[in-house]
């Protein structure tokens, strides 16, 4: 099947556009963030805010944000990961979402496309030779795979995540398969820990890590009648959010009713699933996002 890949600009970004039949995959250079995806039914797989800004600087709402060397609040990360840090003010998310990444490959074959991105050394405060490289292929799958390279002589911990927006018909309908017996973190009720019973539903605000993840999970739709299936490598954790009514309005680029279409699955490193990089060291998360028609 023929593949197209361009650059293109989305305001004021620079990004990269892939084609594979009805297939569609935008990647903006800044954050590596994948903005957007459409499968080869031509119908919305990752899920990208109506309300996005495509500015200089600032992430955009949806997409694949990849966070980076922190996930979430730095504060509430295990004291190793909160080491690595040395300046004042830790954004959310670690420190590469709103910068650009060098784009070091773009190839197509008869299969698809891979697009190789490098993270920008000398991050602000964090003092460290550890290198990110996001892949991003596109064939009947989405596959993206985030490479951390220890290059220095000390050994850093981090914490990470595919932030992945999902496009849902309903989040009212949606279930989330693979979690059933999984402990998790309610961190809407002071981070305690419980225990998943049964399949995923959704009925408010939603914000859990969980811990022990199998490398498959699946997102059952049965509106669209699809399932989106997530096929994990180097991952136990993964993190489950929905703002629901309240928070949708304080978020920035988000529709107040947005949350009733989106669902964020985040494949992670966090907790007791952080890296700990050795000199000369390695790791690579990785989710292959695909679709199994009829939800049935
Ligand atoms: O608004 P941001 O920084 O992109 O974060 C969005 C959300 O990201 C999720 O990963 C967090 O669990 C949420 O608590 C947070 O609100």
């Amino acid at each position: 099947m023929p593949v197209d890949i361009q650059r293109i600009e989305m305001d004021t970004l620079a990004c990269w556009r892939i084609r594979r039949g009805d297939a569609e995959l935008v990647v903006a250079e800044q954050g590596a963030q994948v903005l957007s995806y459409r499968g080869a039914d031509g119908q919305p797989v990752i899920w990208l805010s109506e309300q996005a800004a495509f500015v200089s600087g600032q992430p955009v709402r949806g997409g694949v944000p990849v966070c980076w060397p922190w996930f979430g609040d730095l504060t509430r990360n295990p004291q190793a990961v909160q080491a690595g840090y040395q300046g004042s003010e830790p954004p959310a998310h670690g420190l590469v979402r709103s910068v650009d990444w060098t784009l070091l490959d773009s190839r197509s074959d008869a299969e698809g496309a891979t697009l190789t991105f490098t993270s920008p050394g000398n991050l602000p405060g964090w003092p460290h030779e550890v290198q990110a490289e996001l892949t991003i292929r596109l064939d009947q799958t989405l596959q993206l795979s985030l490479t951390s390279r220890n290059q220095g002589q000390e050994t850093v911990t981090l914490s990470q995540a595919l932030h992945s927006y999902f496009a849902i018909s309903d989040i009212h309908q949606v279930t989330v398969e693979g979690l059933d017996g999984l402990p998790y973190i309610e961190t809407l009720d002071g981070w305690q820990r419980r225990e998943q019973q049964g399949d995923l539903r959704f009925v408010g605000e939603t914000d859990r890590i969980y811990l022990d993840v199998p490398s498959r999970l699946a997102l059952r739709d049965p509106a669209a009648n699809r399932r989106i299936t997530l096929q994990v490598e180097g991952s136990r954790s993964a993190v489950l959010w929905n703002p629901w009514i309240d928070k949708s309005r304080r978020l920035s680029q988000f529709a107040d009713d947005a949350w009733q279409r989106m669902l964020c699955i985040e494949t992670a490193n966090v907790m007791d699933d952080v890296i700990r990089l050795a000199p000369g060291a390695s790791h690579t998360l990785s989710v292959a996002i695909g679709i199994e028609p009829n939800a049935g």
